[in-house]
């Protein structure tokens, strides 16, 4: 069973239609890309996937059971995480303090616990720590655990986001554009790290830079002006002529 599926979903915004008919299915440990050119309709449909928007008409589909009404802060509780654009993570916040956020029913029960000074929420409390640290680990940037993220480089900032959305252990992580801001040798990191998740994890990867779909995606959907205009595995979309038309004159990362 999919662990992810939309189907026939449309969004419009007035009289302009964003996504038109666009359906997709991210199965067990699959990284599923998600290209187009610009303005074709692709932050449109992560926003579907994480509740940011709501579709005019389709289906949401989490493991087969509709979710169409999603919200953001639904998507922890269905086993899913995110990482947006704008990375998110708060300033005045410890690396480590911003990673254990995004455990969220964890955290708030630990902050309701200290509240109350119940034992069991200092061990759950000690526990998410242990578990934030070791995912900063897996990421390479345990190093700057007690640093503020003001201080950090753009991609050490970026791995601490990836850190927030896998402390959770999500089954489905939600990736938008991942690569934006990085240079080619951190886009090949990033490229294997994501190969790596998805060991554990299906993978909704949203992206303009068509290297890295090519090189970690084990399915497409290519998207323009709202349609889908191909779908498969790379090998298929690479060589899909209405792909090369769509993406003729675009300068493809
Ligand atoms: N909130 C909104 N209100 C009105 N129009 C919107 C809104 N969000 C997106 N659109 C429009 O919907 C269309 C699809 O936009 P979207 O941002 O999903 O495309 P995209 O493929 O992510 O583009 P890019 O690669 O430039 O980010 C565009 O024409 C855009 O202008």
């Amino acid at each position: 069973m999919d662990e992810l599926e939309m189907d026939a979903i449309t969004v419009t915004f007035g009289g302009l239609t964003a996504l038109d008919d666009v359906g997709l299915q991210v199965g067990p440990r699959q990284v599923h890309g998600v290209i187009g050119p610009n303005g074709a309709g692709k932050t449109t449909l992560f926003n579907v996937a994480c509740g940011f928007v709501q579709p005019d008409s389709g289906e949401v589909r989490r493991r087969g059971e509709r979710i169409d009404s999603l919200r953001p802060r639904d998507l922890p509780a269905l086993g899913m995480a995110r990482t947006l654009q704008g990375l998110g993570l708060f300033d005045r916040m410890s690396v480590l303090d911003n990673v254990m956020v995004g455990a969220d029913h964890h955290a708030r029960s630990g902050f309701l616990g200290s509240l109350l000074a119940l034992p069991r929420a200092g061990r759950d409390e000690r526990a998410l720590r242990d578990r934030a640290r070791a995912v900063l680990d897996d990421l390479g940037v345990a190093a700057y655990a007690d640093r503020y993220p003001p201080s950090l480089p753009y991609p050490v900032r970026k791995r601490v986001a990836l850190a927030r959305a896998l402390v959770s252990a999500p089954d489905v992580l939600l990736l938008d554009e991942p690569a934006s801001g990085l240079s080619a040798a951190e886009m090949d990191e990033l490229g294997e790290l994501v190969t790596a998740l998805a060991a554990t994890t299906s993978v909704l990867l949203v992206e303009h830079h068509m290297d890295l779909v090519m090189q970690v995606c084990t399915q497409i959907t290519v998207l323009d002006f709202g349609r889908v205009i191909a779908q498969g595995v790379p090998e298929q979309v690479r060589e899909d002529p209405a792909v090369l038309a769509a993406y003729l004159g675009e300068e493809v990362g």
